[in-house]
């Protein structure tokens, strides 16, 4: 039997708001020639051609469909054709499910000491032994095919933040530009795919002109760039309350380098299918545990003679088998293991995250208390 509450109108509104408020929410499927990436998705951080800490069938009993791999650092070393004549990265690391690989724009800025921006690319020293190296959309392209990515990322400039209204505008026409010579350079073959990259910083307008040059060409997935740049959760979230509303609904939207629980609900809430993020592995091997009590600092001493697991519900190694008192004295003592077994449960946290929004959104319930 039905009971009718009569809400006051105004309140009835309210109530509505809420669930209006996840009618952007999808889940999905992304099908590739390397297997399925079932949405909203967690990619764990394979920066260069390893997740580190963890074994890539551990990685894969986490519950991951996809991870990520950066241009940069493995043009650097080992070099792309050598990956290349090794057979690719999937068999070089021993992964055989999707990759996606970041295109190196972000990286060279944010990690090569010199470096100068021209029409062409992004000419920089190596941070590893300061060489010289050019990238440009038709080199990236290149790279990432020699590396054999499953979803390949345009050449783009991440515009810093904060950017003046001019500033933004000028480096979002410059990464237009960009993608459209990404794009021509792109080897197009089935079940693969290029994700072209809007920027635009917090200026709508810009953001919108950004996303018209780029469905033009027709990617087969669209990112979110220019943000998790300093700019803040609120501001974050100002941006994606439109932002992935530019974008084809039908195509799988990406948030580059995003983040906490509370970011990734958020954005799937707006409209995002996938993420990547450093958390869980970084804040994992620094002694953070992500649990359903909130972060755990396991390098606390309150945590020396705790006999207990991280979540006695957890299926991982580190939860199954081991204390938090062993986990803070492996980590105190910088062995090894310590680092394996708290990446390991950050991952297995992410991707039980991802598995519950999934299944929260299929039977349209409302997800935004997990955390
Ligand atoms: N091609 C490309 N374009 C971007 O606009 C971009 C924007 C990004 N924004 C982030 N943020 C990473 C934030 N992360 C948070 C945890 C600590 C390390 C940094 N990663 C990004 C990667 C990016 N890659
Ligand atoms: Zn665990």
């Amino acid at each position: 039997e039905v009971s009718i509450t009569k809400f006051p109108a105004d309140e009835r509104k309210i109530i509505a708001k809420a669930h209006d408020k996840y009618k952007k929410a999808r889940a999905g499927i992304i099908n590739t020639r390397h297997g399925q990436i079932h949405t909203p998705a967690f990619m764990p951080v394979g920066t260069k051609g390893t997740v580190k800490a963890m074994l890539p069938e551990s990685v894969q009993t986490t519950g991951a469909d996809i991870i990520l791999g950066n241009t940069y650092h493995l043009m650097l070393q080992p070099g792309a054709k050598r990956v290349f004549k090794l057979g690719g990265l999937h068999k070089f690391m021993n992964w055989s499910k999707p990759l996606l690989t970041d295109s190196g724009g972000f990286q060279v800025m944010s990690l090569s000491k010199l470096r100068k921006i021209t029409e062409e690319g992004v000419i920089f020293n190596s941070h590893i032994d300061g060489s010289k190296f050019m990238l440009s959309p038709e080199s990236s392209t290149e790279i990432q095919y020699l590396l054999g990515s499953t979803i390949t990322m345009a050449f783009d400039e991440c515009t810093p933040y904060p950017s003046t209204y001019e500033q933004a505008k000028s480096s979002m026409e410059l990464t237009s530009r960009w993608a459209k010579r990404s794009r021509k350079a792109f080897y197009s073959r089935d079940g693969y795919g290029q994700f072209g990259i809007i920027q635009g910083s917090i200026y709508n307008d810009l953001r919108l002109k950004s996303a018209l040059d780029l469905i033009e060409l027709d990617f087969e997935g669209y990112a979110i760039g220019g943000l998790a740049v300093g700019e803040g959760q609120e501001l974050m979230f100002k941006v994606l309350d439109y932002a992935p509303d530019l974008l084809p609904i039908n195509k799988p939207r990406y948030l580059m380098g995003v983040g906490k629980p509370a970011d990734i609900i958020g954005a799937v809430q707006r409209g995002i299918d996938m993420f990547d993020c450093v958390i869980p592995t970084r804040s994992g091997r620094n002694g953070q545990a992500f649990t359903k009590y909130g972060v755990v600092n396991i390098r606390n001493s309150k945590y020396k003679e705790d006999n207990t697991p991280l979540e006695e519900d957890c299926l991982c190694p580190a939860c199954k088998n081991y204390t938090k008192a062993y986990l803070h004295y492996l980590v105190k003592v910088k062995e090894i293991l310590g680092a394996m077994l708290m990446t390991w449960h950050n991952l297995m946290y992410f991707q039980k995250l991802m598995l519950r929004i999934r299944e929260y959104i299929a039977q349209g319930k409302d997800f935004d208390f997990i955390s």
